[in-house]
């Protein structure tokens, strides 16, 4: 599938979240009948813990027996530390449902940055043993007001890397400074990657990301998978100043 990118506009993130998991599960189905053997998904954090940890532990007949979870960025912080997004999914969903302890694959946050995303990238490649670049089922999202998307940053030189699957940054310009971020070659290589953007705070940007503005392009501008789709699922009040096509899906509706 080349990139093939889709805006669905849903009333509220209450309509928005029930969909989110169906789709999750969804492309897990579609890749262990497509025999991978597993299904690997990348998560962000941010508003997607609170939207994921409510709605997937309520999909009928939920079985992640079989799912690989990584992060597509995280904070190089203590686990039991309020920002630690590993912390915040063990406690408000990984502890609901069934996916295996080795299935998740948590940064060591005792290490220094670098090599805390040198550990990191590491543990990706043995997941992905015959991968040069990292090929996720899919990929979760979110968006700052600035345009970040993981912690890829406007402006930021990690922008350009090409080399690296996992970097670190020391100079986050939103707290806290240290993390690890999946790289734009990992996200664009993924076979699904999912925005989720929320609230009339996130309007001007999500107009500018999806149609374009007068600067670079931000950071969730630049992702577009080579081969994999791209979806953008919003509500109402982000995608206020949207002029473009957008889908808005009827009550029960799946994508
Ligand atoms: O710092 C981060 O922010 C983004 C966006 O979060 P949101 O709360 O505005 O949805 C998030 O996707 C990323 O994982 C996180 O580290």
């Amino acid at each position: 599938m080349a990139n093939s990118r889709k805006v669905v506009v849903f009333p509220s993130s209450a309509e928005l979240g029930p969909v989110l998991a169906q789709l999750v599960c969804d492309r897990a189905q579609k890749a262990l009948s497509a025999g991978r053997g597993q299904f690997s998904l990348g998560l962000s954090g941010g508003s997607l813990v609170s939207m994921l940890s409510k709605e997937l532990p309520a999909q009928p007949g939920l079985d992640c027996s079989k799912w690989v979870v990584g992060f597509c960025d995280e904070r190089v912080v203590p686990f039991d530390d309020a920002e630690s997004t590993y912390g915040l999914y063990k406690n408000q969903l990984f502890s609901k449902i069934n996916i295996p302890d080795e299935g998740i694959l948590a940064i060591d946050p005792s290490l220094p940055v670098e090599e805390c995303a040198e550990d990191y990238t590491h543990k990706l490649n043995q997941v992905f043993p015959n991968e040069d670049v990292p090929v996720f089922d899919m990929l979760l999202l979110g968006m700052g007001p600035d345009g970040h998307t993981c912690s890829l940053f406007p402006g930021h030189p990690l922008l350009q890397e090409t080399q690296k699957i996992i970097a670190p940054i020391s100079d986050s310009p939103k707290p806290p400074p240290c993390r690890v971020t999946m790289t734009l070659p990992v996200v664009n290589a993924a076979r699904s990657v999912v925005f989720v953007s929320t609230g009339g705070s996130k309007a001007p940007v999500l107009k500018e990301v999806l149609e374009g503005g007068e600067g670079p392009a931000l950071p969730a501008a630049r992702v577009a998978p080579s081969q994999g789709e791209l979806l953008w699922l919003v509500d109402e009040p982000a995608a206020a100043s949207l002029t473009l096509e957008v889908e808005r899906p009827g009550p029960g509706a799946k994508l």
